[in-house]
């Protein structure tokens, strides 16, 4: 497999949630996409949530005519939405599931237990123009599942292994899982899911470390990856922070995936 790197893009939405904390014009997602770009990121991924908790229907106008690389709009599968994203047309658009009360996004999309709903709103999402990708968990079935209702892209939930691979926490949920059996069942989704067709990209949780291990999964095409890249930005500058992303992303490509860890 060529150590070509994968491509980076780099999620604001947290940007707009230091802005949403007061109220504030500042600090505009809009300003950091165009930094991100800068600095090197190939995408830039935004969520637009129902509650707008952070994401504005403005900030998703603005970087409709400011992204110069390719715009990812990543929203529930509401008809509200889908009228957006009519409007809006980016370039790509990750279909997640989304709970009001949650914190952050939890797991991947039941392709599985809403099959027949999915494939038909899917079917009305290519009105967009749009790539389409499903955010869905390392789960086979859901990736199978994934590629009979067309998907052209799988975005797999890398939450649980990064939460597993997290030596200092402080939610106790990293215990829960096993780091080994949470990245082989990265390894074994991002291959079925290639094999299968679709694109596979990797996202959620993803820091400078664990980054490492993920980029090594020679499948995994794209990342979107954005709480630590923010967080990273707010102490050392924004665009340095996605260099330094896009330089782990390169080191763990290079370094390769054992293949003893490669289990089928
Ligand atoms: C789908 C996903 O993993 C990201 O978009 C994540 O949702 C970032 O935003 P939140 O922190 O609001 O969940
Ligand atoms: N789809 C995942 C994403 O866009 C960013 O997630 P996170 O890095 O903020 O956890």
């Amino acid at each position: 497999m060529p150590s070509i790197r994968p491509r980076l893009g780099v999620n604001v939405d947290h940007i707009a949630t230091i802005r949403q904390a007061r109220g504030t014009l500042y600090p505009d997602p809009v300003f950091a996409a165009s930094l991100a770009e800068l600095a090197g990121a190939d995408q830039i991924t935004v969520h637009l949530r129902e509650d707008r908790r952070h994401i504005q229907d403005r900030d998703v106008e603005i970087l409709r005519r400011t992204v110069t690389t390719r715009l990812n709009l990543e929203m529930a599968a509401t008809e509200e939405m889908l009228k957006i994203a009519l409007d809006i047309r980016p370039d790509m658009i990750t279909l997640v599931p989304e709970k009001r009360e949650e914190q952050t996004t939890e797991g991947g999309l039941s392709v599985v237990d809403n099959h027949k709903r999915l494939a038909e709103y899917i079917e009305r999402v290519r009105e967009t123009g749009a790539h389409i990708s499903l955010f869905i968990d390392p789960d086979l079935a859901q990736i199978e599942a994934s590629a009979d209702i067309g998907a052209e892209i799988v975005e797999i939930h890398t939450g649980d292994f990064c939460m597993a691979a997290a030596e200092f926490t402080n939610t106790k949920v990293s215990y829960e899982y096993d780091r080994d059996e949470e990245l082989n069942k990265l390894i074994v989704g991002a291959r079925k899911a290639a094999q299968l067709g679709m694109t596979v990209a990797a996202g959620h949780g993803i820091d400078y470390k664990n980054v490492l291990d993920i980029a090594a999964i020679p499948e995994f095409e794209e990342f979107n990856i954005g709480h630590a890249i923010v967080a990273r930005a707010s102490l050392v500058g924004f665009e340095r922070a996605v260099r330094e992303m896009i330089d782990a992303m390169q080191l763990g490509r290079n370094q390769g995936t054992p293949d003893e860890t490669r289990h089928a």
